[in-house]
């Protein structure tokens, strides 16, 4: 059964990073997400393989299957999560992903009767300015993405190299690795009788996109991050029209990266007997996103929650100061619709469990996290609206799972009102300014008015004297021209 796991990692603080503002409390804000599992920085390595890889290996080993990604901003831990400090020579406790799933893998095959005739393939490429190069071969710089009904998506003429057992799998892995992997894709088939299996793993380290921001980036820098942002934003594409029901017009083929991710994406109509299902869902196995984070401060708000692996993050945290958070948004936002296709949950173990709130199912949350937003939106202005979701989360009000949807409805209300009645009377308040302010205006006019007789009766007696009757106002003109203000 197809599968979308979200997970995120939060890497301890380096020394430099905690000496600088790592004790501080710089918390402006909380960040609140929700995922299927949260590492904190105290998580082992073997604790994120066991989570994340463990049932893709065995779905690979089964035909089917399976793909992680890692997507993060610069320094988060996205190769460390991967590869460990060193794809060949680390300690086995801080032993990456990659070789973990090579280990298994091997380990798996050769203990399995039923397999007794399996091969390994590896592969490895780099998407690179929307080119696919080999990484074993770079002599092969563009290589073509095709499809076929036997192989599904594959890139035609990688280098596929034949991997007897683990160590040789890490030493043409590391070969590939030094010549700068951006993704890699491992691939195992096996053959028993006339039948054919092969499962697939992809492994992919997704660039980040923040550079381009951060940097100011020129040239060929600024080339490969408008690149990595296109091929980001194509992937929130494919998923949204995976979720939002177009999907006859599903952009895979707008970039390398959701092309090569095509069978971990895919969308496939399902049919029941006679009638079809309403639902699309991915074909392949499993497919993990993971999200390393450095564990700081934060600025703005958001949640989400999937059903029944709705994780409250409370206090998690980090910097916005180098964190891509518009694109983190937009992509969290295809991602929790990815959850959408989701049919079956799968079951979590006892610890997670113990970690996780449930809240609503993800089709309630979604729709219900829209339709105040929504709402909202349109009487208040973008600014108010952060507001109440800060309000909203202080208040445990989105929350809180003993809350029910008509709670949640009534409480926007009871806020979207609080915000009105505030408004109204600083009306109020501006009306009696306004009206003080006129009050005050009129006494200066009417003194204004008694000064200009005064100094107007003043003249004319002087003036009497000598030249006879003139009125008050046309000395009043007179005078102005030179300066002359009556008090
Ligand atoms: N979970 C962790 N535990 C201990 N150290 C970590 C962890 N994650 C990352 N680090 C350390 O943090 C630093 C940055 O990690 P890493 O190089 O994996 O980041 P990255 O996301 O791959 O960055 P880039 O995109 O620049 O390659 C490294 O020194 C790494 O050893």
């Amino acid at each position: 059964m197809s599968n979308v796991t979200v997970c995120v990692r939060f890497r301890p603080l380096s020394h430099k990073e905690r000496k600088t503002n790592g004790d501080k409390d710089e918390r402006e804000e909380d960040v609140i997400f929700s995922f299927d599992r949260v590492f904190y920085e105290d998580a082992e390595q073997s604790d994120v393989y066991n989570f994340l890889a463990v049932p893709i290996v065995a779905d690979a080993i089964s035909g089917i299957n399976g793909t992680i990604i890692t997507y993060g901003q610069t320094g988060a831990g996205k190769t460390y999560s991967m590869e460990g400090p060193s794809i060949l020579h680390c300690n086995k406790q801080k032993t990456g992903l990659v070789q973990r799933v090579v280990d298994e893998l091997f380990q798996s095959l050769q203990s399995s009767e039923s397999m007794a005739m399996w091969s390994v393939k590896l592969s490895m490429v780099e998407i690179y300015l929307e080119k696919v190069r080999d990484l074993l071969d770079l002599s092969k710089d563009n290589l073509q993405i095709k499809e076929s009904k036997t192989q599904g998506i594959y890139i035609s003429g990688a280098t596929e190299v034949s991997i007897q057992n683990s160590s040789d799998a890490l030493e043409c892995l590391s070969e590939g690795i030094a010549n700068r992997a951006v993704g890699e894709t491992l691939q195992q088939g096996s053959t028993s009788d006339e039948r054919v299996r092969g499962g697939k793993i992809i492994l992919v380290d997704l660039a980040g996109s923040e550079k381009v921001e951060k940097t100011g980036a020129e040239g060929r820098v600024l080339d490969e991050a408008k690149t990595i942002n296109k091929s980001l934003s194509v992937l929130g594409n494919v998923v949204n029209a995976l979720t939002t029901g177009k999907p006859n017009h599903v952009p895979y083929r707008d970039s390398k990266l959701t092309r090569i991710l095509q069978d971990a994406l895919v969308g496939e109509k399902i049919f029941s007997g006679v009638s079809e299902s309403s639902g699309w869902q991915l074909k392949s196995g499993t497919t993990v996103l993971l999200f390393p984070q450095c564990f700081k401060c934060t600025r703005k708000f958001v949640y989400c929650s999937f059903r029944n692996k709705a994780y409250l993050l409370n206090n998690a945290c980090w910097s916005i100061t180098f964190l891509p958070l518009h694109i983190v948004l937009i992509l969290w936002q295809h991602l929790s619709r990815t959850k959408l296709i989701k049919t079956t949950p799968k079951s979590t173990s006892p610890e997670v469990d113990s970690i996780k709130k449930p809240i609503l199912d993800s089709h309630g949350q979604n729709d219900l996290r829209d339709r105040i937003l929504n709402k909202l939106r349109l009487s208040l202005k973008e600014e108010d609206v952060d507001l109440l979701e800060e309000l909203f989360v202080q208040e445990g009000i989105i929350f809180d799972p003993n809350y029910s949807v008509a709670d949640i409805d009534s409480a926007c209300q009871d806020a979207a009102s609080q915000e009105v009645s505030l408004l109204t009377q600083a009306v109020e308040e501006l009306k009696e300014t306004v009206e003080e302010l006129t009050d005050e205006n009129e006494r200066l006019r009417g003194e204004l008015e008694l000064a200009q007789e005064a100094a107007a009766a003043a003249a004319a007696r002087a003036d009497g004297a000598l030249l006879g009757f003139v009125p008050a106002v046309a000395i009043s003109s007179l005078l102005r021209p030179f300066g002359f203000v009556p008090d």
